[in-house]
């Protein structure tokens, strides 16, 4: 079954998600070797591989995230897919956008178009998926606190079907 067969769902509650404004994340990148003994709450930073990766600040711009390999995504994938929990409640929920990864564990919960979409990119790029159902501005408004890296030459498990540009749209010079 492909992402495209999903439905939209006719009735989806109004967006609850809070603007990147008004949340205060903060950036610091650590590390350390402890095993966390419980799976992590709400709004605290993601561990995976024995290292701490917290939400940048807004401020930062994408270039100056810190580099995640895209090893780190291959093995979050390969862990995501085979844990006994379902979904893993110890893994974060990182997915890549224009090389951009954004922590998704907490606003999975929130996410208007729901949790299957974005459970089922964990570790891979899911740009242009992404792109047909959002803006720049969504990207601004709910993804700028969500970003713990960047990365490159991250998959994407589908190629993306050519798009369909009428006369219409050629008639306007695009
Ligand atoms: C950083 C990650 C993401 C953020 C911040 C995000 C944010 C949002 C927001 C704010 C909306 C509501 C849009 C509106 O009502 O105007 C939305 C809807 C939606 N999102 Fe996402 N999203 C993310 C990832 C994804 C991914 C990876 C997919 C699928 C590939 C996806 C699929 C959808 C769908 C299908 C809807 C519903 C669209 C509709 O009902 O018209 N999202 N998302």
């Amino acid at each position: 079954m492909g992402w495209l067969t999903l439905r939209r769902r006719a009735e989806a509650p109004a967006p609850s998600v809070v603007p990147a404004e008004k949340i205060g994340a903060y950036a610091e990148h650590t590390e350390d070797i402890d095993t966390p003994s419980s799976p992590p709450q709400p709004g605290q930073p993601r561990r995976f591989l024995n290292t701490t990766y917290h939400l940048a600040d807004p401020s930062t711009p994408d270039s100056a995230l810190p580099y995640i390999s895209p090893k780190i995504l291959s093995e979050l994938e390969e862990q995501y897919k085979s844990s006994s929990t379902s979904p893993p409640t110890s893994l974060p929920i990182w997915i890549v956008i224009n090389n951009v990864i954004y922590d998704c564990s907490d606003f999975i919960h929130e996410h208007p178009g729901g949790s299957v979409v974005i459970n089922s990119f964990v570790g891979q790029d899911c740009s242009w998926q992404f792109w047909r159902f959002h803006s720049k501005q969504h990207l601004v408004d709910y993804g700028r606190v969500l970003r713990v890296g960047r990365t490159e030459g991250v998959r994407n498990r589908f190629k993306e079907p050519a798009r369909y540009i009428g006369l219409g749209a050629a008639d306007e010079g695009w």
